[in-house]
């Protein structure tokens, strides 16, 4: 496999560039239109083509679930399981074998037969080499994966709260622990504000999830500030024909951070929750906390809010992000993260069709990308796989010239 960038200027060198991370097997069980379906590959990227909804990006959702999180269409979990009608929505399960540079590992997940309820509460089953997790963060210390899909499409221009995902999952790929702390501060935000619109005054109960929120919310806002901080040096270091993207990160807790430490921001933190509770009681949610903040992206050349971009420019300063992103996690943890680019290709001009090739060969990631048309991708040549879908099956296409 090509190992070297021809026309980019990536900051990692050969030199940098360690054992990459790579699925070798995906079996589907009962997962969405898929009854049983089994995938072999290599360490190559992966592209998967075959007529609209042929379940293209019910694949890629089944990779994206084996990380922490509702997987790239945040689905509840009845709604994944396959429908065959008359039955009723069942259990279905992912199972993959992830090769890593500690050797083959096996990740799986998938809905408990035993704990369907259907509600809120439901928990996904998480299993890393035989053993049932009690958290999924255990999936984030296997393996990180990224993903862009074209329901990502308006993020830079719409509400923040898509950004504040989008940078929290950039986040869990350096620090899996990131996936507790935004658990747990949602859990905690939502019973408070549960307790306060229900009219409840118990000081003691709502001091403690203020305690939980002051203690998780201030571990996210330095989490994320410590990501974007990093991620301004990649992305300005962009690549091939990407452009660069101006990132910051708003937010009044992430303020606080540039004045004081992080155990005085704790405490700031929680006397403004103690001070807002009637006003909370009142507007639902809470005044105060990292779930207001914003990830502000700005083209540097155009010296533009990237809000006020084209939709191309737009994707392609995302692209520019997450390409960032996978060099720093190659540094970091020695494997570039699983890349799952559903329809992306086929809406790039084709100099940046090709820096984008460019950059995942030379970074050694195994991107999944798919699209209708298998000619899109035909600069990957042999340095991809090729799969095409058809009645619910993954087959071997061809591969490539
Ligand atoms: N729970 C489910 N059970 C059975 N089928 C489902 C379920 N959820 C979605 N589907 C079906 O899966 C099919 C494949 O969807 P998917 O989005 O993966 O297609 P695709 O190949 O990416 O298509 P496109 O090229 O149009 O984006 C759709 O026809 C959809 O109706």
């Amino acid at each position: 496999m090509q190992a070297a960038a021809q026309n980019g200027t990536s900051f990692v060198t050969d030199e940098t560039l360690s054992e990459n991370l790579w699925l070798r097997r995906v079996v589907l069980t009962q997962f969405r239109n898929y009854e049983r379906a089994e995938v072999t590959v290599d360490a190559r990227p992966v592209i998967l083509t075959g007529a609209n909804g042929v379940g293209k990006t019910n694949l890629l959702e089944a990779i994206s679930l084996m990380n922490p999180g509702r997987g790239l269409r945040s689905a509840s979990l009845p709604e994944i399981a396959r429908r065959s009608a008359p039955e009723k929505p069942e259990a279905w399960a992912v199972a993959a074998e992830v090769m890593t540079e500690d050797g083959p590992r096996d990740v799986g997940t998938g809905r408990d037969p035993l704990n369907m309820n259907g509600t809120s509460r439901e928990r996904r089953i998480v299993r890393v080499d035989g053993e049932t997790c009690k958290s999924q963060q255990a999936l984030a210390e296997v393996f990180s994966t990224i993903w862009l899909t074209p329901q990502m499409d308006g993020l830079l221009r719409d509400g923040a709260a898509g950004r504040r995902k989008f940078l929290d999952r950039l986040v869990l790929g350096f620090d899996p622990a990131h996936a507790g702390n935004t658990s747990a501060y949602d859990h905690a935000l939502r019973e408070r504000s549960r307790l306060l619109k229900a009219g409840n005054t118990d000081e003691a109960w709502l001091s403690t999830l203020e305690d939980r929120m002051a203690r998780h919310g201030v571990a996210i806002a330095v989490a994320r500030r410590e990501m974007t901080e990093k991620l301004i040096d990649a992305c300005a270091q962009t690549v091939g024909d990407f452009p660069i993207a101006g990132l910051a990160l708003e937010g009044t807790v992430e303020g606080w951070l540039d004045e004081k430490p992080a155990l005085l921001v704790e405490e700031d933190l929680r006397s403004c929750l103690g001070e807002s509770r009637s006003k909370d009681a009142i507007t639902g949610g809470a005044s105060w906390g990292p779930h207001r903040s914003d990830l502000l992206v700005h083209h540097q050349e155009k010296d533009m809010p990237a809000a006020l971009c084209s939709t191309g420019e737009q994707k392609a300063l995302l692209l520019s992000i997450v390409l960032a992103h996978a060099r720093l996690v190659m540094l970091e943890r020695g494997a570039a993260p699983l890349m799952l680019l559903d329809e992306v290709v086929a809406h790039l001009d084709e100099k940046r069709r090709k820096s984008l090739f460019d950059e995942i060969l030379h970074l050694r990631c195994q991107a999944w990308m798919t699209g209708t048309d298998a000619n899109v991708f035909s600069d990957m040549g042999e340095n991809a796989q090729y799969l095409t879908i058809k009645d619910g099956a993954v087959f071997l296409a061809h591969t490539g010239e």
